[in-house]
């Protein structure tokens, strides 16, 4: 069954506990958590103690996606905020694996993110330390932007480079009813949707409509 994260950046900031619950009683599985930075990506938002202050309010899975500048620097702060993965910009690091070893010293689950214009084998070599990929399908920093259509032929290609292993891969960016069936047919595991889910007059429907095979 897909994973469906929906994408706080989306919420209604002032009211992120009632979106919070009305996310978890209409079906989502995980909650994605945007942090930016104003420097990896041209927008500013969320830091760890928001996801402290979810932590308290939600037993949802916290999928925290990290849009910032050498990220080795804040990965503490968000595991013991209670982050269950954490996700870092393998573009934004110079030590990938030291990195992905610091998240799973404080038994976090651990990925390694990629813009849409970066190779999938940057994650060939550290595949051992990996739960989870993220392929953006949209450049990061705002929601609401177009599905990068040669996202597909990445995702069948990382489909490939994984098989065997229990790795996860999400997609995140665009993502809606249209192209998530393609999408978990090409191998996504996890779907990010952020507009989709939060701007459907139905978010329940919406997430029915993404777990649709
Ligand atoms: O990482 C992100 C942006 O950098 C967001 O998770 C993503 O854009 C989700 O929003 P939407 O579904 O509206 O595209
Ligand atoms: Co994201």
């Amino acid at each position: 069954m897909t994973i469906i994260a929906p994408s706080l950046l989306a919420a209604d900031i002032l009211n992120l506990e009632a979106d919070v619950k009305m996310l978890e009683t209409s079906g989502a599985d995980w909650l994605h958590i945007d942090v930016m930075d104003g420097a990896f990506v041209p927008n500013i938002n969320f830091g760890p103690g928001v996801v402290e202050s979810l932590r308290k309010v939600t037993n949802l899975t916290l999928d925290v996606h990290l849009m910032i500048e050498k990220p080795e620097r804040y990965i503490e702060d968000f595991c013991k905020a209670g982050a269950d993965y954490i996700t870092v910009h393998a573009e934004a690091t110079n030590h990938l694996d030291r990195t992905l070893q610091l998240i799973k010293s404080y038994d976090v689950k651990a990925g390694v993110v990629l813009n849409p214009a970066t190779d999938i084998n940057v994650v060939r070599y550290v595949l051992d330390k990996l739960d989870m990929i993220l392929l953006m399908s949209v450049n990061p920093g705002f929601g609401g932007q177009q599905f990068i259509e040669a996202t597909y032929q990445k995702l069948e290609d990382l489909t490939n480079m994984i098989k065997g292993t229990n790795i996860k891969i999400q997609v995140d960016g665009g993502v809606n009813s249209d192209n998530a069936p393609k999408l978990v047919r090409k191998g996504a595991t996890v779907l990010v949707a952020g507009s989709y889910i939060l701007k459907h007059q139905n978010p329940k429907e919406a997430i029915q409509l993404l777990k649709r095979p």
